[in-house]
């Protein structure tokens, strides 16, 4: 059997409170969650509750209480190299050309200049941005400028992609058209894809399996749905599909009563 690109294993993550040092807060307990090579999985659940907690431990960049990451079946040490990351924030430096942001990983990583050029160049075009690579951030509207987000992300060609809310400061029509790019760019590599969002409709438009996190704290999965949906899917259409009415309504009964446990927690606080 071959081993899972990403492997949480019973991962806890506590914090220790900024204002008050001697309180804790479990963010999330006892996670355990599989993306297989090739699948997409989404993440939801409802705000606070730790989704990009776990995130930030599959990307390495924070180490858990308790528990394990393995990537490709190996421990997870330090940052995790075979993943590249596309966060809800705006990720370009604002000093350098669509372009330069597309080049900059593979720079570091010390791809000779001519080649990482050549690279960037490419992604922009798959990525439909291939006029515009002189221009600086300020110059992109938001769309264009997540589309170099994500060329800046697939030019490194990660084996496992991690993407927090990576569209949710976009219009519904742009949004829909990058989910969809990003489906077809999924399609043409099949890498695990790693997908949190609070939106269940966007989560089971693109996705092989939703899972489903409990309100906090010690958040931790509380269901988990395999979404049969053919594919190719086109995210706009698909959600007027019966089987897709018919899997949200069985999500949402179990997202529900999580979403309202958030919402009264966050008004209690
Ligand atoms: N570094 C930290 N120190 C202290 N508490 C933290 C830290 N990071 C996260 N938390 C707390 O852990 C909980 C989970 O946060 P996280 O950002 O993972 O949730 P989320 O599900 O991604 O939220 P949202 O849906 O609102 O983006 C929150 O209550 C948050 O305040």
């Amino acid at each position: 059997m071959t081993a899972p690109a990403l492997s949480l294993q019973d991962v806890t993550c506590t914090f220790i409170s900024r204002d008050d040092k001697t309180q804790r807060y479990t963010a999330v307990r006892d996670v355990t969650l599989d993306v297989a090579p090739g699948e997409f999985v989404s993440v939801v659940g409802p705000t606070g509750c730790g989704k990009s907690t776990l995130l930030n431990v599959a990307a390495g960049l924070l180490a858990p209480s308790s528990g394990q990451v393995q990537v490709f079946g190996a421990p997870l040490q330090g940052l995790n190299a075979r993943a590249g990351y596309m966060f809800q924030a705006e990720s370009l430096m604002p000093w350098r050309t669509a372009l330069q942001n597309v080049t900059a990983g593979l720079e570091f990583r010390g791809t000779p200049p001519a080649g990482a050029r050549a690279q960037a160049e490419e992604w922009l075009r798959r990525v439909g941005l291939g006029g515009f690579g002189d221009r600086y951030p300020h110059q992109l509207s938001g769309g264009m400028r997540k589309r170099t987000s994500l060329a800046q992300t697939l030019v490194l060609d990660p084996d496992v992609i991690l993407m927090d809310e990576p569209f949710s400061a976009l219009d519904v029509q742009t949004r829909q058209l990058m989910e969809n790019e990003v489906l077809a760019l999924w399609a043409e590599k099949k890498k695990a894809v790693l997908f949190i969002t609070h939106d269940l409709d966007e989560a089971i438009a693109m996705s092989d399996r939703v899972v489903v996190m409990s309100a906090g704290p010690g958040s931790h999965p509380i269901g988990e749905f395999t979404i049969d949906l053919p594919r190719p899917r086109d995210v706009a259409e698909v959600r007027v599909t019966p089987r897709f009415v018919e899997l949200h309504q069985a999500i949402w009964d179990v997202l529900r009563e999580e979403v309202l446990k958030g919402y009264r927690q966050q008004l209690a606080a």
